[in-house]
């Protein structure tokens, strides 16, 4: 017997360059039931990055109303720039039942535990802090200012790791993988079963108890 659910929400965060997007990208390959949270920002698109895929890139101005409107269910100012995720998508995806993945940053993270009291809250270490520098450098889309920005901010970013519910240390890749993985199908085995389940399992115990009574 098997009960209706709402989707999961499946926050990861983690420092610039660890390896959301990569690991995010296998997650949805393999389950393409799990849908993404494609975010707002006022960054500029970086080649290849395509507007409504990626992100939805939008001017400050654009970002304003967003905000003055209540569309945003958290946002948050990230390395020099606004990020935020659309409460209008977030809801209708959630009305589906998809399960909904959001690559986020700290602050924004913290604002989602607030905003809902369920989810899954995953952290992405980095195994080190010279590999997170070659892993942003070997991406290419950082100038100087920027990337310097980033390696800044990841120390604040994961002195806050204790706020999320899982680690995982993204030095392996295929490890990594298999981590978020587990984590993604644990939290589905987790909410398959509700209350109204349990109350129903134990009833039946329950009758059949006191009829093995009866009998002896
Ligand atoms: N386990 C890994 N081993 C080696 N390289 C990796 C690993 N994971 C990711 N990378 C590489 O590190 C770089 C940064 O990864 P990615 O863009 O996924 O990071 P991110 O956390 O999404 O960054 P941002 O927050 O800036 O979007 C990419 O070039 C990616 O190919
Ligand atoms: N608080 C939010 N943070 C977000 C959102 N979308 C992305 N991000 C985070 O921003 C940084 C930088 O991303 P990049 O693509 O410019 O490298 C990263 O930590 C993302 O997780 C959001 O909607 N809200």
């Amino acid at each position: 017997m098997s009960s209706a659910r709402s989707g999961l929400l499946l926050v990861i965060s983690a420092p610039s360059g660890t390896g959301k997007s990569t690991l995010i990208k296998r997650l949805r390959q393999e389950f393409p039931r799990l849908a993404f949270s494609v975010s707002y920002t006022t960054r500029p698109p970086r080649p290849g990055e395509e507007n409504g895929r990626d992100y939805h890139f939008v001017s400050k101005e654009q970002f304003h109303q967003l905000q003055v409107d209540g569309s945003l269910a958290e946002w948050a100012e990230v390395h020099g720039n606004l990020y935020g995720t659309s409460q209008p998508a977030v809801q209708e995806m959630l009305n589906k039942g998809s399960d909904v993945l959001f690559d986020i940053d700290v602050q924004g993270a913290r604002q989602l535990r607030q905003a809902f009291d369920y989810g899954s809250f995953i952290f992405l270490f980095p195994p080190s802090r010279q590999v997170l520098e070659q892993r942003l450098r070997g991406r290419g889309t950082e100038d100087s200012r920027s990337l310097n920005q980033r390696l800044a901010n990841a120390r604040r970013e994961l002195e806050q790791a204790e706020l999320f519910d899982t680690w995982i240390i993204n030095d392996d890749l295929e490890q990594a993988y298999r981590d978020l993985r587990s984590v993604y199908l644990a939290e589905g085995l987790r909410s398959r079963y509700n209350g109204e389940l349990m109350a129903h399992i134990l009833s039946t115990w329950t009758e059949s108890k006191l009829g093995s009574s009866s009998d002896g």
